[in-house]
């Protein structure tokens, strides 16, 4: 009943999915599903015409039907035509060279949304700060979803939440109001670091618990490693001025539960690749998705050591990358020899003066006086 009422609220407004891969389709789905009129844009003609004709994409979600009412074609003139809402889903490195291609048939007063979950390797920006750099829009047009959002269970309709984040809550809820379906809930914060970071750094968590599990280790270092990596990602998070409970929520520790243990992760098998002893450019050639994990190693430790963040974890993913550590090694975070006994020793309740609890007391203060740039998963 309720899914009905919702679905006729939302039917007819016009949205556009740009990029075909198994996450534009999957959110073209979802979107579909919501009661929105999708057309979705894919750069070969030969995967716009299936979808268009068969309500299939083969090669990214096999043996799933598409709702009848998504379109696809390979114009983006067509695609963009009176769209109010255009949710982006292209590699992150290719995301600058496609928004130029996107701009002349944007309409003025569209809402942009980011599916993706890279930084831009040259220059370490996140997806949101690219589009708010290449656009002629507004911050306030601009929104990110993030959340433990395995394309391929999403598309078989298992039941899942994200977050749909904008520096505008309005923004956020407008997009909340169609990105939603009866097994794909969105939550909305204004937390906009935080909620992309979270989706950058998971994937960087994921590879290194893929070499563990490929080294042959078993329960104990992987759960030691997620716990070890949600420090370091919140670290890192906050240091460029995210919220922390953002990182705990469904775009923090939600998504990296769902990526570090699902064999669907493309970041978590490369890992697991790397683990077994394969040279990163068999990884790379061998996986024929997107793995943004790999090309936000190098900028994540550019910009941690800019703020001072220690990653450890991190760190070890990029030797193993460059063949300088055996995945044997890598479990840096139960290593303690030559360290001083300070924060990084610590786990649990940090003592005062860290980051992270005057990030914290910080955020507690603002949700107590009403705040609305706080972060965490709001309904
Ligand atoms: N797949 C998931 O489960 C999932 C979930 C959440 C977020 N994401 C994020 O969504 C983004 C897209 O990932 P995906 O899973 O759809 O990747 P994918 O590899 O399945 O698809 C990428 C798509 O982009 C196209 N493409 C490649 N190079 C391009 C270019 N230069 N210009 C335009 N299009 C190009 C490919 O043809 C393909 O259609 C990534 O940032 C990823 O982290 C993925
Ligand atoms: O397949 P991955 O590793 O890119 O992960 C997909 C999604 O980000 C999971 O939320």
């Amino acid at each position: 009943m309720k899914t009905r009422s919702h679905t006729r609220k939302v039917a007819g407004k016009r949205v556009a999915v740009l990029g075909a891969g198994s996450w534009g389709t999957t959110f073209a789905k979802i979107l579909a599903d919501g009661g929105a009129d999708v057309v979705m844009w894919a750069r070969r003609p030969e995967v716009a015409r299936e979808i268009q004709e068969a309500k299939r994409n083969s090669d990214y979600l096999p043996g799933v039907n598409l709702p009848l009412g998504v379109r696809a074609t390979s114009r983006l003139d067509l695609a963009l035509a009176g769209a109010e809402q255009v949710y982006v889903s292209v590699p992150s490195q290719s995301l600058r060279d496609n928004l130029t291609m996107f701009a002349p048939h944007l309409n003025a007063n569209a809402i942009v949304i980011s599916l993706m979950k890279g930084v831009e390797k040259s220059s370490g920006k996140r997806m949101s700060e690219v589009i708010a750099e290449v656009l002629p829009i507004d911050e306030s047009q601009i929104a990110v979803i993030s959340g433990p959002n395995l394309a391929l269970e999403i598309a078989k309709e298992q039941p899942t939440a994200a977050v749909v984040s904008s520096t505008s809550l309005e923004t956020a809820q407008a997009v909340a109001s169609i990105a939603r379906n009866r097994y794909f809930h969105s939550f909305v914060n204004t937390d906009v670091i935080g909620t992309e970071f979270g989706g950058v750094l998971k994937n960087l968590i994921a590879v290194a618990i893929g070499i563990v599990d490929g080294a042959g280790y078993g329960e104990n270092t992987k759960a030691s490693i997620i716990t070890r990596g949600l420090v370091e990602m919140t670290d890192f998070a906050v240091a460029f001025g995210a919220h922390p409970e953002t990182l705990s929520g469904l775009a923090g520790l939600g998504d990296l539960i769902a990526t570090s243990q699902s064999p669907l992760s493309r970041n978590n098998t490369a890992g697991r690749l790397l683990g077994q002893g394969y040279h990163l450019n068999d990884v790379v050639n061998q996986m024929q998705q997107t793995t943004e994990g790999l090309a936000s190693v190098g900028p994540i430790l550019e910009l941690a050591r800019a703020k001072g963040v220690e990653m450890p974890i991190v760190e070890q993913v990029r030797q193993v990358l460059a063949g300088t550590l055996d995945p044997k090694d890598i479990a840096p975070h139960l290593t303690t020899d030559d360290e001083p006994q300070g924060e990084r020793t610590k786990d649990g309740q940090a003592e005062g003066g860290s980051a992270v609890r005057r990030a914290f007391k910080r955020a507690f203060d603002q949700l107590r006086h009403g705040g609305r740039g706080a972060g965490g998963d709001r309904p």
